[in-house]
């Protein structure tokens, strides 16, 4: 068990800053997310915490202890590197088994440790089977045992199921949370998906290269993004964001009623999530000053692409209304539900 802390690091690999002035704590068992685009410096961070990089400046921290001359063997963090594959030639149980073999460690040692990770996966009858003969859910879950049968302090896990179909990567890092929470110990995991990020963590600090531009529990940032940067990120579809520029500003407030909301001092920006936008199609009398664009119905929501003057928005309603493409349909925002960002991005509030 671990706590795991920078303190204002920064890393260089010649010209190019991948992690910049960044600090962050993340406590004992908590199961924390680095979430960023490609470059961004997520796998130098987790680098920086095995080991394998040292900081150019600050200090790096497990449970307290600064770690910046510890090799990565004495700091007992165990890495998952992406890929998740077992060896085809051994048997599930012997793939489990394996890291512990490797390091040499005693027989009457390995017996509980495998048992333990055995049970916790619910894997106990698909032992004796080669990988083969596994089902894909089975074989991952096997992988996820032998990531797990070591008992580090920490596991670091890199986009550990970006490789997986869909549904598997579903299955899986449901699986993964409920692992972590059973096995308490402390996990940092990287991922660029945010569904992945939002489903799966404690807290989540999001990236932008190589800075940190927010840290906190999903909903929290996702309901109170600090900048435009990490309301875009999050949620799928995005954050719709509209500069509010005088031209644009008028054609929207007829479309949906902005003179009604308190825009704050400085705002240049409004972010609407495409769930608060109301669609309004089939009430007779109403004004329906926008046009639908396109229809995309996902089975529980349909997502509805709008045009409003100038501005493309997207909405997203409940079930499959019957909106059709290029008809007029009316906007509100529900209950009011926007947020505000000055010229540089940053969240105003009124
Ligand atoms: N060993 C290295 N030598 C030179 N540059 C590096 C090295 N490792 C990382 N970088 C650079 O540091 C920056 C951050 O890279 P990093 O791999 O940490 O990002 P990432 O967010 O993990 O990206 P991805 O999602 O693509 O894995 C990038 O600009 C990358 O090119």
């Amino acid at each position: 068990m671990a706590s795991i802390a920078f303190r204002n690091v920064t890393k260089r690999f010649g010209d190019t800053i991948a992690v910049n002035d960044v600090s962050f704590e993340i406590a004992d068992n908590e199961f924390f997310c680095l979430f960023g685009p490609p470059l961004s410096g997520k796998t130098t961070i987790l680098k920086l915490i095995l080991g394998l990089e040292r900081p150019d400046e600050g200090e790096v921290l497990i449970d307290g202890e600064p770690v910046n001359h510890v090799s990565p063997a004495r700091r007992n963090v165990a890495m998952v590197f992406q890929n998740l594959a077992l060896f085809p030639h051994m048997t599930a149980e012997e793939n489990v088994r394996f890291p512990l073999v490797e390091r040499k460690i005693s027989p009457d040692e390995i017996a509980p440790r495998v048992a333990d990770v055995v049970e916790k996966l619910h894997i106990g009858h698909i032992l004796h089977k080669s990988p083969a003969q596994l089902s894909g859910g089975e074989r991952q879950r096997v992988a996820i045992a032998r990531a797990l049968v070591r008992d580090p302090v920490a596991y670091l896990m890199d986009d550990p199921i970006s490789a997986l179909d869909a549904r598997l990567r579903e299955e899986t890092r449901v699986e993964l949370k409920r692992i972590q929470h059973e096995l308490g110990r402390t996990l940092v995991y990287v991922t660029h998906d945010q569904e992945e990020a939002m489903s799966v963590a404690d807290r989540i600090a999001v990236l932008e290269n190589g800075v940190i531009r927010q840290i906190g529990a999903p909903s929290d940032i996702y309901d109170n993004p600090r900048s435009a940067y990490v309301a875009g990120m999050l949620g799928a579809p995005a954050m719709n964001l509209i500069t509010l520029d005088p031209g644009r500003l008028s054609a929207l407030d007829g479309a949906l009623s902005l003179h009604a909301m308190t825009v704050p001092d400085g705002a240049s920006q409004i972010g609407i999530r495409p769930e608060d936008l109301a669609v309004d199609h089939d009430v007779d009398g109403v004004r329906k000053p926008v046009q639908v664009y396109e229809v995309e119905p996902l089975g529980g929501v349909t997502v509805v692409t709008l045009q409003a003057g100038e501005t493309s928005l997207r909405a997203m309603v409940r079930g499959q209304p019957k909106i059709e493409p290029s008809s007029q349909v009316a906007l509100a925002v529900a209950n009011g539900q926007a947020c505000f960002f000055d010229s540089e991005g940053q969240a105003v509030t009124a």
